[in-house]
């Protein structure tokens, strides 16, 4: 028996009209209701399936905090679609592929309690149904059907229509590739006999479960129907030609993180299975989604290798997520997601399968033989039918391209009008709070004048490349410079510096629900009042007495910083190289050049050195948390970088300019030459934050690592003090590639990231060259997800009252609060130096600050990235810090000089994968 092509397989070919042509992975998502328990527990319905293909995150909406994220798919199913809905408008025409000699599959991915085996169970029945349906009705051929299950659990295979519980073995047959040894193989006789064997599976199954506790939502299920179908008027004539081809219904294991369902042991050794095969699963369909080049690793677990043929290979597949729409589940939901849109870029090639006796298949051998002769003989002009062929293979391409096109215009289109309906509603909002601010709150008087003095328009925000929500142009005649001239503010920012106001973006002054903005920013915005109070009075106090304490400390250390700015030379690296450094980065680079060579150890000292000279500003804040993670300069780094001059004509901060969507660090002439202050002090470099931040990546790709391989030693306590499987487990890295519909996904991102930092405490320094440089280039992707992860353990542990304990420092809540608020105080001083007394001015009138009124700096300091909805507040923050610490953005330059990102975007596209991101990070 073999399989063959030939007539026989073009006439079934025609048949089916899919046969041998690529085609992508149907995807359909179903959303479930809140279940009894969720409701009863107030749990709130984030999700909505705004039409039959895409599916739309709300929460942050509500909030009004962030933007939507919405994902479309070939069919997204809402809370009150039945399972034969699911069946018949999404898997019906997959499943019955299989009457026709065509393999296929269907399966449920999504996390515990989603509906996997809810829709599965329905899916397996109606498909059953139907092939008894279709059997009946095509009397002139016979069909043979044979039933078989397995479950892999815990990386064994067991056979669930067997009492036997050996695990069975996979074998490597040359013809049919990764098959089950000995499983059984029951042949289906008719509804009640399939009834009665899906009875013993899940008897199987509970018994499994009653020996090894709660195993099956952790357990990988595959029902397999195999159908032999053979035209009667050849039965027993020697020369039949039989269809065979198999269905298969996989109920995965939930894709839950190990953390949230595992503890130890016997459960830990079971997540790290589940993890090896959701793992192994989600790279095949990652690597798949990217086109089939290069090894596929298949054979790294035992679910892949038995269901190679449904991945990419001879099958038609459809994969059915099903998601929780439950609030506390968003992670979760997101993560299915991420891995749903990886699937529908993945294409499989089905062929009908067809067996011949040997008597047919020796016939039809002579057949072709006899063809091919003859077409040697008078060989057929060259163009005929494989002309017509390729000429219809690119119609096709062309008409699945503008089918594409179509589904991407359906989707903006309902996002825009979501979008639409969402801005409505903020209005509205907006309108109802200004009208409260106005009445209550005391400067009410300012922002009458505010709103009736300035022309306000609405403008397009398109140039900033932010939504256009609320946003108005700005143009206020208070802002007049005061030279006579009549300009007014938003046509002339210049700084004494000559850079450009932050206030200015480049094209048009922007605002944003200013009134809003100021009515909270005008008592601070972190910090209640009385804290407020007393921050002010602590800097009273501190104000005099810090510079004489850093002079002190400059004395200590017997150090001059001026010769160390200029000339930090490298052992190992060559004498007299020259580093672009601060002279605080200077001072910090020469410890740690002394103690490269001895890692990580050596370092820490040296930052507790750094912490002894220091006046301990911004020193538990989750930056330094993070900077201390640095275990060493990287390779990169070492080599000579050009000192970077300030530029005076340098380019505002503009959102609007493309080509410079990288900030740098600037360091002007005077810093070069070592004048510095004790504000100067306190400022994390650029380096440093480049440096911390790569490190950080390759220590979160490493441990992604260990989560994936170092399954048989058990869990391993990372830096953190947190069991690695507790950390980044999932099945796919969706933070860590740019997913295909990245700039949403960078925008949600960079809302969540900008909230969080709020929440933790994190440095204003550390935001913004954040803010700065990562502007959602795809390679940003990496970042942007190792800072999430970074920040939500951070908000996690802040939430338990945990403290995280490093290098004999501990960082709290409170801590971070402290730190903080003394970083506020020293870029307070720092606005005095940068910004002249009439741009500071200017500034306090903008930010709302009474010019009579006590600690304007502070006051305005204070202000600073709190209002976290607000996007023009987040730029102007981000710029106002930027100048204070003289970041100033030129180019893309920075990025790439600090290997953030090496390739050209071509070659990154094709390149994309772990192995040359970790090239990247190193
Ligand atoms: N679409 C739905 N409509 C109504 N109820 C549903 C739906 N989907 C699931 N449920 C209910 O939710 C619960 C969990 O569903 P189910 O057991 O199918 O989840 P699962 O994803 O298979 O979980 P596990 O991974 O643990 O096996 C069940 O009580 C089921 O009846």
């Amino acid at each position: 028996m073999g399989a063959i092509g030939g007539e026989e397989l073009m006439k079934w070919e025609k048949m089916q009209g899919v046969s041998g042509r690529e085609e992508k992975i149907l995807v359909l998502v179903r959303l479930r209701p809140l279940s009894e328990k969720e409701s009863a527990s107030n749990e709130v319905a984030d999700w909505e399936c705004i039409n039959d293909t895409t599916i739309l995150y709300r929460n942050t909406l509500r909030e009004g905090s962030t933007f939507p994220s919405a994902y479309s798919f070939d069919k997204v199913f809402r809370g009150d679609c039945s399972t034969r809905q699911v069946y018949e408008e999404g898997a019906q025409t997959i499943a019955l592929s299989v009457v026709s000699g065509i393999n296929s599959s269907i399966f449920a991915y999504g996390q515990t309690s989603s509906g996997k085996t809810y829709t599965m169970v329905g899916i397996t029945e109606y498909t059953v149904a139907d092939i008894f349906d279709y059997i009946q009705r095509h009397d002139e051929r016979a069909f043979v059907l044979k039933f078989s299950a397995i479950e892999i659990y815990n990386e064994a295979v067991r056979d669930l229509l067997s009492t036997d519980n050996t695990p069975l073995r996979l074998l490597d047959d040359p013809e049919r590739g990764t098959i089950v040894e000995k499983v059984t193989e029951e042949t289906l006789r008719d509804w009640n006999h399939f009834q009665e064997l899906l009875s013993i599976c899940e008897a199987q199954r509970q018994i499994g479960e009653t020996l090894l506790n709660e195993r099956s939502s952790r357990s990988h299920q595959i029902i397999k129907l195999t159908i032999e179908s053979s035209a009667r008027e050849f039965l027993g004539k020697g020369n039949s030609t039989t269809l065979a081809a198999s269905v298969n219904f996989i109920d995965l294991a939930g894709s839950e993180r190990a953390s949230q369902a595992l503890s130890a042991g016997a459960r830990l050794k079971e997540g790290c299975h589940i993890n090896r095969s959701l793992l192994t699963l989600g790279t095949v369909i990652r690597k798949l989604s990217k086109g089939k080049h290069g090894h596929i690793n298949y054979r790294d677990s035992k679910l892949t290798r038995i269901l190679q043929p449904c991945l990419g290979g001879n099958a038609r597949t459809a994969i059915i997520c099903t998601l929780s729409p439950a609030r506390s589940h968003v992670e979760q939901t997101r993560n299915t997601l991420l891995f749903a849109c990886c699937a529908k870029e993945v294409t499989t090639k089905a062929q009908v399968n067809v067996v011949m006796s040997d008597k047919a298949l020796v016939k039809h051998l002579q057949k072709e033989l006899a063809r091919l002769e003859s077409e040697l003989k008078s060989p057929t002009p060259a163009s005929s039918t494989s002309d017509y062929a390729a000429l219809l293979r690119k119609k096709d391409l062309r008409i699945e391209k503008m089918e594409k096109e179509i589904r991407e215009l359906t989707k903006q289109r309902d996002l825009a009008e979501s979008r639409i309906q969402d801005l409505l509603r903020m209005i509205g909002n907006e309108q109802n709070s200004r009208q409260a601010s106005i009445s209550d709150h005391p400067r009410s008087h300012g922002e009458d004048m505010w709103d009736d003095d300035c022309s306000v328009s609405e403008s397009s925000v398109a140039d900033l490349g932010y939504p256009n929500v609320g946003v108005r142009k700005f143009e206020n005649p208070h802002y007049d410079d005061g030279d006579g001239d009549g300009r007014s503010y938003p046509e002339d920012h210049s700084l004494s510096d000559g850079t450009l106001s932050p206030l200015s973006t480049g094209k048009q002054l922007v605002r944003s629900h200013f009134s809003q903005r100021q009515a909270d920013s005008a008592v601070g915005t972190a910090e209640d009042a009385d804290d407020y109070c007393k921050e002010v009075r602590c800097i009273e106090m501190e104000e005099s007495s810090k510079d004489k304490n850093s002079e002190s400390h400059a004395l200590r250390t017997g150090r001059n910083e001026e010769t160390l700015a200029l000339n930090v030379s490298r052992d190992g690296d060559g004498a007299g190289q020259e580093m672009m450094s601060t002279p605080v980065n200077a001072n910090r680079e020469a410890m740690e050049a002394g103690m490269m060579s001895s890692g990580r150890l050596k370092l820490t000292r040296s930052w507790s050195c750094r912490a002894d000279l220091m006046t301990d500003s911004i020193e538990s804040t989750p930056l330094n948390w993070f900077e201390r993670e640095f275990p060493g300069r990287p390779e990169g780094l070492r080599r000579k970088l050009p000192l970077l001059t300030y530029d005076a004509n340098a380019r505002s901060l503009s959102r609007n300019d493309s080509q410079s969507s990288i900030g740098t660090a600037s360091i002007d002439e005077q810093q070069a030459k070592g004048a510095k202050t004790s504000a100067d002090v306190e400022i994390t470099s650029i380096q440093t934050f480049v440096a911390g931040l790569k490190q950080m990546a390759k220590l979160d790709y490493e441990k992604q690592l260990v989560d994936g391989h170092d399954q048989e030693t058990g869990p391993t306590v990372d830096k953190f003090g947190k069991d690695v499987q507790d950390v980044g487990v999932d099945p796919i890295l969706p933070a860590l590639e740019a997913p295909l519909d990245w700039p949403l996904e960078f925008e949600r991102q960079q809302r969540t990231i900008i909230e969080l930092w709020h929440t933790c405490n994190v440095s204003l320094v550390h935001r913004t060259y954040f803010f700065l440089l990562f502007k959602g280039d795809p390679t940003d992707s990496i970042y942007l997800g190792v800072e999430l992860r970074r920040l939500s353990f951070l908000k996690e542990s802040f939430s338990r009252g945990n403290q995280i304990l490093e290098n004999g420092r501990s960082l709290t809540l409170a801590s971070s609060m402290k730190a903080l608020r003394r970083e506020r105080e020293m870029l307070s001083k720092l606005l005095q130096k940068r910004f002249s007394e009439e741009e500071r001015k200017r500034l306090f009138q903008r930010w709302g600050i009474a010019l009579d009124s006590k600690r304007r700096r502070l006051q305005l300091v204070n202000q600073l990235w709190g209002n976290t909805n607000d996007t023009n507040h987040i730029i102007e923050s981000a710029a106002i810090v930027a100048k204070l610490i003289r970041f100033v953005e030129r180019g893309r330059a920075l990025k790439e000089m600090f290997g953030l990102s090496f390739a050209s975007p071509h070659a990154r596209r094709r390149s994309f994968n772990w192995k040359n991101k970790k090239a990247i990070l190193l």
